[in-house]
């Protein structure tokens, strides 16, 4: 007996079915490593090479590459192995750099663009009731929703830690919820205590149907917690695990397409886990492209957008074609960008200077007679 899959469950459907090449047969990508995945089919895991078709594709734009969500056609090769031979369309996509969706919905790349999950339904936006001794911040969940709807998901707010807010806040988690609420409108906002199992239920409903989901948000906002909720098992490790035994934060493997009992998929790989908390500068951009298509007009290419004469974006919230929010908000976000850029060329150099502290030893060390 084969160990079977039902693909279904995984979110296959009549749709991919008839967008899968004869003589092949579908297959999910759990993971992807130097020209191979490893793909969930209905008859097991297996480690498949890329084919030729794939290779070319993703040599002149590596948005063609697979990654862990797509859907596959494996071509059957000798001894019940596989190739992967076709990357079958994506629904949604999650892009770093250089590309965007075109009107059609499909993806464009001017060969510099990276994609980190395919075909994900439902964005789960976690964002703390309290962060330490910080209310939950709304410019954090405006830009992971924008980041969300760009990925042709659709969004969903979770206020985690929710039993924390109402005794650290002295303040009702209702009125943070309106806040939030107001803040990302004709998005669904929904309190969550992963660690108690309230409001687990209700997020797993978003993934009936066998939709996929991944789950964005700040360190210590509660995913892991959540997605061990949800899959009803210990699959990741939260933080506490990992200080308790002392290991780094960042070591862990985990599994990144992790099945629901029940149907339903959670996609977490480090490259999701840092969308649009670190990659500011490319997040910006891709987040505010309606006020970087404005700024196209302005008189100075180099325009701020505060006080400039001949500026296209202020005379956009002049005239209410832009509301005033958008451009606070991407004000905000160019001071966050470049606060990080400064402190990662910092955490950069420091790095460096250890590295060549450790070559100047080993040179000592070998120079000895
Ligand atoms: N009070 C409370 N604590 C929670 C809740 N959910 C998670 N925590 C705690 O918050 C801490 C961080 O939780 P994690 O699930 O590891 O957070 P994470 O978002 O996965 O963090 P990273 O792995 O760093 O991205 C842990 O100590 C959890 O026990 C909750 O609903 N209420
Ligand atoms: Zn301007």
């Amino acid at each position: 007996m084969y160990p079977s899959n039902d693909l279904s469950l995984l979110g296959w459907n009549d749709g991919l079915a008839a967008a899968l090449p004869g003589g092949t047969v579908p297959a999910r990508v759990a993971r992807v490593d130097r020209g191979a995945a490893e793909v969930v089919a209905a008859d097991g895991r297996h480690q498949a090479r890329y084919g030729a078709r794939v290779r070319r594709a993703a040599a002149s734009d590596p948005v063609a590459l697979p990654c862990v969500g797509d859907w596959a056609a494996l071509a059957p090769l000798d001894e019940g192995r596989y190739e992967l031979a076709e990357v079958l369309p994506r629904r949604t996509a999650f892009v770093r750099g250089g590309v965007s969706r075109d009107s059609r919905g499909g993806l464009s790349g001017d060969g510099q663009g990276q994609v980190l999950a395919a075909n994900v339904d439902v964005v789960f936006v976690a964002e703390p009731s309290m962060h330490a001794t910080d209310f939950a911040d709304l410019g954090r969940i405006e830009r992971l929703v924008a980041l969300a709807w760009e990925s042709g998901a659709t969004p969903v707010v979770l206020v985690t830690k929710a039993d924390l807010f109402e005794a650290s806040a002295g303040a009702a988690l209702a009125d943070l919820l309106a806040d939030v609420a107001d803040a990302v409108p004709g998005v669904d906002v929904h309190p969550v205590s992963a660690a108690a199992g309230e409001g687990v239920d209700l997020v797993r409903s978003y993934l009936d149907g066998a939709r996929t989901a991944v789950v964005l948000g700040p360190s210590g906002a509660g995913k892991s917690t959540l997605v061990n909720a949800l899959a009803g098992a210990e699959v990741m490790e939260t933080q506490q695990v990992r200080a308790a035994d002392g290991r780094g934060r960042h070591t862990t493997v985990h599994r990144q397409l992790i099945p629901l009992p029940g149907g339903g998929i959670v996609i977490d790989t480090p490259g999701i886990r840092r969308v649009g908390l670190y990659d500011m500068s490319d997040g910006v951009d891709l987040v505010f492209a309606d006020i970087e298509e404005l700024a196209a007009d302005c008189r100075f290419s180099d325009c701020g957008h505060a006080d400039e004469p001949g500026c296209a974006v202020l005379a956009a919230v002049a005239s209410g074609d832009l509301p005033e929010r958008r451009l606070e908000s991407w004000n905000r976000l160019q001071r966050e960008a470049a606060w990080m850029a400064r402190r990662s060329d910092a955490r950069l150099r420091s790095e460096e200077r250890r590295k060549w502290k450790v070559i100047h030893k080993e040179m000592r060390g070998r120079s000895r007679p």
